[in-house]
């Protein structure tokens, strides 16, 4: 039988250390994410958990051990790694003047989509945004901005996602529907990569994780992780 071919890793870090200036906020961790799969950071407030996704995201050199993104050393200005990697942190930043459709109907068509509106309005519906597409973000809810910058995270292509506490802000209803979202990626061959405090959904996603803790980071079982979660 011929072996099957190797599926590569999307995100690859070992010994990865990152921080501010020379200081490192965590221990050092190891990553590993394949295509389909759904990888978890977990850990208390101020763990570090934002600034490990910051480095993969190429926002942040690190400051000691190996990092692969997509194969190669992280440079988020080349062409291959904007097209291929989606990532969502905890700032709002917005065009002052644009509604929420518009901020959607670019990011799509900067990311080479056809059919962009047809695409945007699924995605408006996805996120429950219909009624509020022609509004500007600074007149929207911190919900209702939150759903919009996930939404523009899915209305373009991506082989890798990251999301920093994607529950954040979001009600009940829509973090179900998030989790079902997150599991489509996957599920389509994506890789998620995800900080989160929510073990209900760690728990949907049937997510490992890789725990940032003060003395050293440990990757865990999706029931292992949700117990530790409990006790951080
Ligand atoms: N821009 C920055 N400059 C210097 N230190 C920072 C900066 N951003 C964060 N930190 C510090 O780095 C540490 C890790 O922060 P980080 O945001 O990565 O934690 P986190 O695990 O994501 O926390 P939370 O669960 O609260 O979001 C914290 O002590 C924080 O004060």
């Amino acid at each position: 039988m011929a072996a099957q071919p190797k599926t590569p890793d999307l995100v690859h870090a070992k010994g990865l250390a990152v921080g501010y200036g020379a200081d490192t906020v965590c221990p050092p961790v190891d990553l590993r994410l394949r295509a389909g799969q759904v990888l978890a950071v977990i850990g208390p407030n101020g763990a570090g958990k934002s600034t490990v996704l910051r480095a993969v995201l190429g926002l942040l050199e690190p400051l000691g051990g190996t990092l692969e993104v997509l194969g190669r050393e992280v440079d988020e200005r080349s062409v291959d790694f904007r097209a291929r990697v989606a990532g969502v942190l905890d700032d709002d930043a917005w065009f002052p003047g644009l509604t929420a459709r518009e901020h959607l109907l670019l990011t799509a068509a900067g990311h080479g989509v056809r059919n962009t509106s047809t695409v945007v309005d699924a995605i408006l519906e996805t996120f429950g945004l219909t009624d509020h597409q022609h509004g500007v973000p600074s007149a929207m809810s911190s919900g209702q901005r939150r759903r919009l910058l996930l939404a523009a995270a899915f209305v373009r292509p991506r082989d890798l996602l990251v999301l920093d506490e994607p529950e954040a802000r979001l009600d009940t209803s829509m973090r179900h529907a998030l989790a079902e979202l997150i599991r489509e990626e996957a599920a389509g061959g994506t890789a998620v990569l995800l900080a989160t405090h929510d073990p209900v959904l760690l728990t949907a996603l049937g997510a490992e994780a890789v725990h940032v803790g003060a003395t050293r980071c440990t990757r865990l079982s999706t029931a292992k992780a949700v117990a530790t979660m409990s006790r951080d």
